[in-house]
């Protein structure tokens, strides 16, 4: 029987596996792969199934995948995660990864690791709900009077005192989890589309608290992340 190294990291309860490819081999990364090695009984048990591999243009390039063996096109809390291990693996300040539409940096700062997230954009509202796009697809809902979608992650704003702003998340394709640093990210940006005002603010999830600075053109997330044990998975 082969086996496989990976690294479990989690960022506010987000919970990953990485394979770096860049160290291992990998196996063919089909949906029943990811469905079993990310399943919390049968396998290793993830929200999201990250993997490193070269790259031409960064440190390394990220692939992503849900827990439902879906692919992502971005992760928040993911990129802060492996932005830390890339840090201690190759002795840098400050490193580049590539995801399919952009590329991101992440260094490590006094609260954690903070990564440059790119460009958040709003794509629709209503008096419920901001749609953004960073990435990936979200909607953040301000009011709970319509029903949610399920082609896009959702983030529920359950309250907001000053600077602090209270979630719920929903993510596609991994359902209910602690936390998503690109519904963080979408939160702030459908946040400084009401307000017509930019700030500096601090999200608070189920499952920990980040903040949110920069602008919509490029939003900074930052917060802490951990390694929370390697080992081999048998294939
Ligand atoms: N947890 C992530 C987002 C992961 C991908 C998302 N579920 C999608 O399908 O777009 C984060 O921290 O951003």
């Amino acid at each position: 029987m082969s086996t496989l190294p990976f690294t479990k990291m989690q960022a506010q309860g987000n919970d990953f596996i990485v394979l770096n490819g860049l160290t291992s081999e990998l196996p063919a990364l089909t949906e029943a792969f990811v469905r079993r090695i990310t399943e919390r009984r049968y396998g290793i048990g993830c929200d999201q199934l990250l993997v490193l591999e070269k790259s031409d243009k960064a440190d390394a390039a990220m692939r992503i995948f849900n827990n439902d063996g879906s692919q992502a096109a971005n992760c928040g809390n993911g990129l802060r995660c492996v932005g830390h291990l890339l840090i201690q693996q190759l002795g840098k300040e400050c490193v580049s990864i590539a995801l399919a539409d952009r590329n991101v940096n992440a260094e490590a700062t006094i609260n954690g690791i903070c990564v440059d997230m790119g460009a958040a954009t709003v794509t629709d509202s209503s008096s419920a709900h901001v749609d953004i796009h960073i990435g990936n697809e979200h909607r953040v809902f301000f009011e709970t009077t319509e029903a949610f979608p399920s082609d896009r992650n959702v983030e529920i704003v359950t309250g907001q005192i000053a600077s602090h702003v209270y979630i719920d998340i929903i993510e596609r394709g991994a359902g209910h989890t602690l936390a998503c640093g690109t519904g963080a990210c979408a939160t702030a940006a459908a946040i400084w589309s009401n307000e017509g005002e930019v700030r500096p603010l601090t999200i608070e999830m189920p499952g920990g608290t980040v903040t949110i600075s920069g602008c919509p053109k490029n939003i900074k997330l930052e917060g802490p992340v951990s390694q929370t044990f390697e080992g081999v998975f048998s294939l």
